[in-house]
């Protein structure tokens, strides 16, 4: 057992990400005693099954007494509403954190809540898989992955660095960043990729139902890689496009102009302008091998067996 930065953490949703770090603390030999919440019985019926969480309470309320650490896991649209509900339950000093997609909105909604004393550091883990639910989660989701911490000027800086200690412990690397610019490197990494996927196989979709499912059945590893992204959870996602709204829509209109330019360079056949884009292109991909980040690219969610 090591000794843990919080000894009591509360997990509020416990579904791919929450059960991750669980599996990650117990995994990381953290003696802190884990309370868990999820809002439908059969959510928390299934944690128990699993022994997800040291205990699995039956109310949020009952889930945050005496914790040092409580982390909000629902998705982005009910960590307002999740903190109004625990607020008077938390313990003087006791630190609340957040694992949502989008942080701007997030912090708007939830700094109102926050009683006096309490510190809130935002945090993003930025690993997932298409699973979601309490049985999706394993170990080593958060290895060698960055999570960024995203805490406003004013935050205590005792608190912001527990963070930080929390998650170099369950495997990630982490970093800091301010509000806004997480929002815009999400909506470019994440948020718009995850759109581009959903039309993509929306599209198919709709060609698979005239031409006897050809698409699908003959469907190659770029289309599948799509089709995975876009199995992602409906409310997650939902909530995220509706709260980081600026950012998605600015980069969306970017990438519909470079659409347009290459539509425009296949209609005239403009060979020069496409090899010249598609030579750029690989370069960042290189460059991401390069810096050995594509840890997890072909099997990503299948290795469950170290839960
Ligand atoms: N899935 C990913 O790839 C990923 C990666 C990084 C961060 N996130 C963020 O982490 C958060 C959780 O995502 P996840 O993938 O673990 O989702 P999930 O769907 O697997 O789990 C969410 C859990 O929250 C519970 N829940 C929903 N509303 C609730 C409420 N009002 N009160 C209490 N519980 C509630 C659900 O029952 C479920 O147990 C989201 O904010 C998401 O944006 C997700
Ligand atoms: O690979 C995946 O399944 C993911 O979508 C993980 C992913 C991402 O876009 O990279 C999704 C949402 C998050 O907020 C962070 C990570």
């Amino acid at each position: 057992m090591s000794e843990a930065p919080f000894q009591k953490v509360a997990l509020i949703g416990l579904g791919l990400i929450a059960s991750s770090m669980f599996w990650a603390m117990k995994r990381a030999g953290m003696d802190s005693h884990v309370t868990g919440f999820a809002r439908s019985e059969a959510t928390r019926d299934t944690a128990r099954r699993l022994g997800l969480c040291d205990q699995v309470c039956d109310s949020a309320e009952e889930a945050v007494k005496d914790a040092d650490l409580v982390v909000l896991a629902v998705p982005v649209g009910a960590m307002g509403p999740v903190m109004q509900t625990i607020a008077p339950h938390l313990k003087p000093g006791c630190v609340v954190s957040e694992v949502g997609s989008v942080k701007r909105t997030v912090i708007e909604a939830v700094t109102p809540h926050l009683p006096e004393g309490v510190h809130f550091v935002p945090t993003h883990p930025m690993a997932g898989t298409e699973h979601s639910g309490p049985d999706a989660g394993f170990a080593s989701l958060f290895d060698n992955r960055w999570c960024l911490i995203v805490p406003e000027d004013h935050t205590d800086g005792d608190a912001v660095s527990r963070v930080e200690t929390y998650w170099t412990a369950l495997g990630a690397n982490t970093e800091r960043m301010d509000a806004e610019h997480h929002d815009m490197v999400c909506a470019v990494v994440s948020h718009i990729p995850h759109l581009i996927a959903y039309t993509m196989v929306g599209v198919a979709d709709d060609l698979g139902r005239i031409s006897d499912n050809e698409v699908i059945k003959f469907s190659a590893a770029g289309f599948r890689d799509f089709t995975r992204i876009a199995a992602s959870d409906p409310t997650m996602w939902r909530d995220v496009f509706l709260t980081n709204k600026d950012a998605t829509i600015e980069i969306l209109g970017r990438f519909t102009e470079e659409l347009m330019a290459l539509q425009r360079a296949i209609r005239t056949g403009d060979g020069e302008q496409l090899h010249a884009y598609f030579t750029r292109t690989r370069a960042i991909r290189r460059g991401i091998l390069e810096a050995g980040q594509d840890t997890d690219a072909p099997d990503f969610g299948r290795a469950k067996v170290d839960r």
